[in-house]
């Protein structure tokens, strides 16, 4: 079997030296190229501390694309960047699997629009950690029997988006399983703006950021007598890589940009 050829834009970043990593540790994967603003032309593989990989870093994704020839484009860079990037390597005809949060729902669907124009298929992941997918999933489960549901996301004090990607994503699972329902006091008033959170579909999203913190949320339901919590943590950023490798294998598959990384797994 041919190995899945792989560029990995934001390679320097937290996220993207653990995907090099990952993909320099798996037989069928071959990284072809390396993209960031910092270090070009010195060796990912030596910019990252584990020896020479032989594939110099460049700040363009266009040079990258056409002298790698990959397969799938990993993107792990910034909002600001991801849709560009997404453009440039669907036109290419590479496969886009996308970690970096921050696409609107709109981005997303003329993205699909253009995976399905080129016939390739695409993967936004708002959460690659297993655990995080799963704790999605269930809590979209919950809402159906709990219907009073607020969300708490906590993460280290570089991210740059808030709400997280995931607490969308978890939220748009919510929403899909329970009508509409405004939760709270009908005459609440906020004395402090902000207080009760980010309003989405009748429920509360709160965004903590901490130094110390890597990836962490939970998912509070309330009922007359009882609370469910469902909490995920990510310890460290190898906590993503089993489903970024997940994704670069059923991208290869798919027509179509899919969004969720549960819609590839058997759930
Ligand atoms: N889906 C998931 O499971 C996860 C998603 N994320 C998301 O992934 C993204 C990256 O996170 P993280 O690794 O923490 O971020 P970092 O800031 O650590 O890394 C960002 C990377 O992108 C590069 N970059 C920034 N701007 C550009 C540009 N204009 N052109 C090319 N490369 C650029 C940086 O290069 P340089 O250093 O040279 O500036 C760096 O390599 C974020 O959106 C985050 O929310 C994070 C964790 C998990
Ligand atoms: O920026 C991060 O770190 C993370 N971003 C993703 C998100 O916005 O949900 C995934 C994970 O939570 C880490």
């Amino acid at each position: 079997m041919n190995p899945i050829h792989i560029v990995v834009a934001g390679a320097t970043g937290r996220m993207g030296r653990e995907a090099v990593r990952m993909i320099a540790g798996e037989n069928h994967f071959k990284l072809t190229g390396a993209v960031a603003r910092t270090h070009t032309g010195e060796d990912i593989g030596e910019v990252i501390g584990v020896g020479g990989l032989g594939i110099p870093l460049t700040d363009s994704l266009e040079e990258a694309l056409e002298q790698g020839q990959p397969d799938v484009l990993i993107d792990l860079t910034t909002p600001s960047q991801v849709k560009r990037h997404m453009e440039l390597a669907i036109a290419a005809g590479v496969r886009p699997v996308v970690g970096t949060t921050g696409l609107t729902e709109a981005e997303m669907r003329e993205l699909d629009e253009r995976c399905r124009e080129r016939g390739i298929g695409g993967i936004i992941a708002p959460n690659f950690a297993i655990g995080a997918v799963l704790m999605m999933v269930f809590a979209a489960k919950a809402a159906k029997y709990l219907p009073d549901v607020e969300i708490i996301e906590m993460h280290h004090d570089q991210k740059l988006d808030a709400p997280s990607g995931t607490a969308l994503k978890t939220a748009e699972l919510i929403s899909k399983e329970r009508d509409e329902k405004k939760q709270g006091h009908p005459k609440e008033e906020e004395t402090l703006e902000g207080a009760r959170g980010g309003y989405r579909d009748g429920f509360r999203i709160h965004s903590v950021r901490l130094p110390g913190l890597v990836a962490h949320q939970e998912v509070l339901f309330g009922g007359p007598g009882q609370l469910l919590t469902l909490r995920h943590d990510s310890m460290n950023r190898e906590s993503f890589m089993p489903g970024v490798k997940l994704a670069v294998e059923e991208v290869m598959k798919q027509t179509g940009l899919i969004y969720g990384l549960e819609k590839v797994m058997d759930l």
